[in-house]
C-alpha cells in the first residue's frame, strides 16, 4: 500500500537522493582514476622452458646484454630451489620463503614444495609490484626467471596470478625457451610447440618463442617446419608410429599459432641472437598495447558497466526504502549535512590503511636492500 506523502517530504527526498548520488559518484571517479595506473614502462619478461632448457643460463645472458647496452633492467626469480644463481637478482623468491622449511612445515615433497612457497609468494605480489612501480621511470626491463618445472608456474593459480598482476600494470611478454638440440626429432618439436601454444592462450599474452643453443644446433630447422607444414610433414614420414600420424594432424592446426608469435634463434652461451631477441620483445612490447591492454581495457569496461548496473539498482532500491519511510531521513541527513567530516574520517581511514600496509611490510621486501640489490645488477 502506498504511503500519503506530502509536497515537502517529497522534495526533501529527491534532494537528499541527488545528494547521496553525487557523493557516490564522486567516490567512483576517484576509484577509477586510481586504478588506470597503467605504466608503459618497463617491459616485463617472464622467462619460462622445460627443466634444463637454458633458463637461468639465458637470463643471466639477457642480465649481461642489458648491462652493455645500457637499459637500465631489474631482475626477479620465482624459483624458490635453485641453489645458486649466476646474476643477482634484484628480488629473489628465496630471501621470502624458506622452500627446504616450506617442505618440513606442510609435509610436502619437491614439487609441492616449490608450488606451496609460489602461493605464499604470491600473497605478497602486490608488495612486489608497487617496489616496481615505484621504479618504473629507472627501468627499461624486468627479468622474470620461473621454477624449473614449468607446470608448477603455468598450471598453478600463483602462476597466473602473478602474471595477471604484472599484466594490468605493465607491458608483459612471455618468452618460451626451447632447447633446440632436444627438439630436431619432429615429435619433441610438435610436444615443445603444444605447449609454448597452450601457454599462448592461457596467458593471452605476446609470446616469444627463444631457440637456445644455438651454437650446438641450428635452429633453422625450426623455422622451416613452421612456415611451411608440408616440410615438416615430409620430417615425420619416417616415423610411421602413431604418435607421428597425431603429429601430422595437429601441424595444420599449428599453423595458426606459428603466425601469431616470432622466434628467435639465441644461445646463451656465446650470446648469438640477443639483439633480434630484443627487437622481438620491442614489437610484442607495441603488439601487447594495441591489442591486450586493449582487451583488457574492455574488460575492465564491462567490469565498470556492471558496478554501475548494480549501483543504480542499489540507489532505486534506495530510493524506494525512502519513500516508504515518509521523508524519515535521519540517517541520510547524518552523512550528507556533515560532509566534511565524513570526508576527513575516509581520509584517517585511509591513513590507517598506509599504516597497516608499512606494519605488514616489515619481514616483505627491504627498500634499502632493493637498491643495493640493484647496484648489483648494475656492478
Ligand atoms: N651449449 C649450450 N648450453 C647451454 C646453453 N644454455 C644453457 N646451456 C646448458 O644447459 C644446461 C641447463 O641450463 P640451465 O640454465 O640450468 O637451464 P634451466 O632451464 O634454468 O634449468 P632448470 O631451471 O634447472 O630447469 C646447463 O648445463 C647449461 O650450461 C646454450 O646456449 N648453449
Amino acid at each position: 500500500m502506498d504511503h500519503p506523502m506530502d509536497s515537502s517530504a517529497d522534495e526533501n527526498i529527491v534532494e537528499e537522493s541527488h545528494k547521496l548520488v553525487d557523493s557516490l559518484d564522486k567516490l567512483r571517479v576517484s576509484a577509477a582514476s586510481s586504478s588506470s595506473n597503467f605504466k608503459k614502462k618497463p617491459v616485463i619478461i617472464i622467462v619460462v622452458g622445460m627443466a634444463g632448457s637454458g633458463k637461468t643460463s639465458f637470463l643471466h645472458r639477457l642480465v649481461c646484454h642489458t648491462f652493455d647496452a645500457n637499459k637500465r633492467g631489474y631482475v626477479l626469480n620465482l624459483d624458490p630451489a635453485v641453489m645458486s644463481l649466476p646474476f643477482g637478482a634484484n628480488i629473489d623468491i628465496r630471501d621470502t620463503v624458506k622452500y627446504k622449511e616450506v617442505m618440513k612445515q606442510y609435509n610436502l615433497g619437491p614439487n609441492g614444495g616449490i608450488m606451496t612457497s609460489l602461493n605464499l609468494f604470491a600473497t605478497k605480489f602486490d608488495e612486489v609490484v608497487s617496489v616496481i612501480e615505484k621504479r618504473a621511470d629507472q627501468l627499461d626491463y624486468v627479468l622474470v626467471d620461473t621454477p624449473g618445472q614449468i607446470e608448477i608456474f603455468t598450471w598453478s593459480a600463483s602462476g597466473a596470478i602473478i602474471t595477471e598482476a604484472f599484466a594490468s600494470t605493465f607491458p608483459t611478454v612471455v618468452t618460451y625457451v626451447v632447447d633446440t638440440p632436444r627438439s630436431t626429432s619432429p615429435i619433441t618439436f610438435m610436444s615443445n610447440m603444444l605447449y609454448a601454444c597452450s601457454i599462448l592462450y592461457k596467458t593471452r599474452l605476446p609470446l616469444v618463442l627463444a631457440f637456445n643453443k644455438t651454437d650446438v644446433a641450428d635452429h633453422k630447422f625450426a623455422l622451416e617446419w613452421m612456415e611451411d607444414f608440408e616440410v615438416f610433414q615430409a620430417a615425420i614420414q619416417s616415423d610411421n608410429s602413431y604418435t607421428s600420424t597425431l603429429a601430422n594432424s595437429l601441424s595444420l592446426s599449428l599453423y595458426e599459432f606459428y603466425r601469431n608469435i616470432r622466434s628467435v634463434g639465441v644461445s646463451a652461451i656465446t650470446g648469438a641472437g640477443m639483439d633480434d631477441f630484443f627487437k622481438a620483445i620491442e614489437a610484442s612490447a607495441d603488439e601487447y598495447m594495441e591489442t591486450y591492454k586493449a582487451d583488457l581495457d574492455k574488460r575492465k569496461a564491462e567490469k565498470e558497466q556492471l558496478e554501475e548496473e548494480r549501483r543504480e539498482k542499489e540507489m532505486e532500491k534506495l530510493r524506494k526504502d525512502m519513500e516508504s519511510s515518509q521523508g524519515g531521513t535521519v540517517v541520510l541527513n547524518t552523512g550528507l549535512k556533515d560532509k566534511d567530516a565524513a570526508e576527513k574520517m575516509m581520509v584517517e581511514e585511509e591513513d590507517d590503511e598506509d599504516f597497516k600496509i608499512e606494519e605488514d611490510s616489515d619481514d616483505a621486501i627491504d627498500e634499502d636492500e632493493e637498491d643495493e640489490e640493484m647496484n648489483r645488477f648494475y656492478v
